[in-house]
């Protein structure tokens, strides 16, 4: 553990919490920081935007990654330095199977690691998983508040706008291929390597076959269903992290 300051998240033991949500988008921590109290702005650095604060008593960091595996590891590391010990991404991703809606939420138990940033760690032999007990436990929240979900596998990515990406996502589509975001992998093995708890939940905001731009563009204007589906995702993440402070109290799994 760390008292330095931080070079990129700017955040320092002092403001750490043993909890993170992690979001991509600086943006969406402010709409994190809504569901705390006592919250307070840690700092905001490049694509770092942190925030600290309580729900339901328990102390939660909001941090942002920024897009793709390289920032993403960047913020799992210096957030492991200074001492969380459990992350969950609540990200956008786009579905790759048909009958997932706009707003559903997509729980990740497993990350096809089609991306940089992990393989810079590890041969791609080893898997992008999350914690087993923190999976429970996002899952246990979503159903317990009635959100519509799914669990299964996600495909990371670097690259949006290939000129194969079609292709790409019906081939991972046929394979059971749940959606596909840009982070997820990379937060599992980075954090699986450095011994943190992670899991990943996605707000789904481009349904299979329809049209990635006009449906991330209605996200950014901030209209309806997958604004609910962020709201979803918030709240999942903050009741899992309340059920884990409240079970590692209880002697719960120490995994
Ligand atoms: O909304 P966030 O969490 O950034 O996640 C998704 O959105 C971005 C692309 O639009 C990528 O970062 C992707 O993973
Ligand atoms: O299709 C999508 C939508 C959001 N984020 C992604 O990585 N892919």
């Amino acid at each position: 553990m760390s008292n330095h300051l931080q070079p990129h998240i700017r955040c320092s033991e002092e403001d750490m919490a043993n909890y993170a949500i992690l979001p991509g988008d600086p943006q969406r921590v402010e709409r994190i920081k809504e569901f705390l109290t006592d919250a307070r702005e840690i700092a905001f650095n490049r694509e770092h935007k942190s925030v600290v604060g309580y729900y339901k008593g328990v102390r939660i960091m909001a941090v942002s990654t920024g897009m793709g595996g390289a920032s993403t590891g960047i913020a799992v590391e210096e957030l492991h330095n200074i001492g969380v010990k459990a992350m969950i991404r609540i990200g956008s991703c786009g579905a790759l199977q048909t009958g997932i809606r706009l707003g559903d939420l997509i729980i990740v138990n497993g990350a096809v690691r089609d991306e940089g940033a992990s393989k810079a760690y590890i041969d791609d032999i080893y898997p992008a998983v999350p914690n087993t007990d923190l999976l429970n436990k996002v899952i246990d929240a979503a159903k317990e508040q009635k959100f519509p979900y799914h669990v299964g596998i996600g495909r990371s990515h670097d690259s949006f706008y290939t000129d194969r990406e079609d292709d790409i996502d019906a081939y991972w589509a046929k394979r059971g291929v749940l959606g596909a975001d840009m982070e997820t992998a990379a937060l599992f093995v980075i954090g699986g390597l450095r011994g943190v708890k992670t899991a990943s939940i996605l707000n789904t905001v481009v349904e299979y076959e329809g049209n990635l731009e006009d449906e991330i563009n209605q996200y950014v204007d901030g209209e309806n269903a997958v604004s609910d589906g962020e709201k979803k995702e918030i709240l999942t993440a903050l009741e899992a992290f309340v059920a884990m402070e409240h079970s590692s109290e209880n002697g719960g799994d120490k995994s």
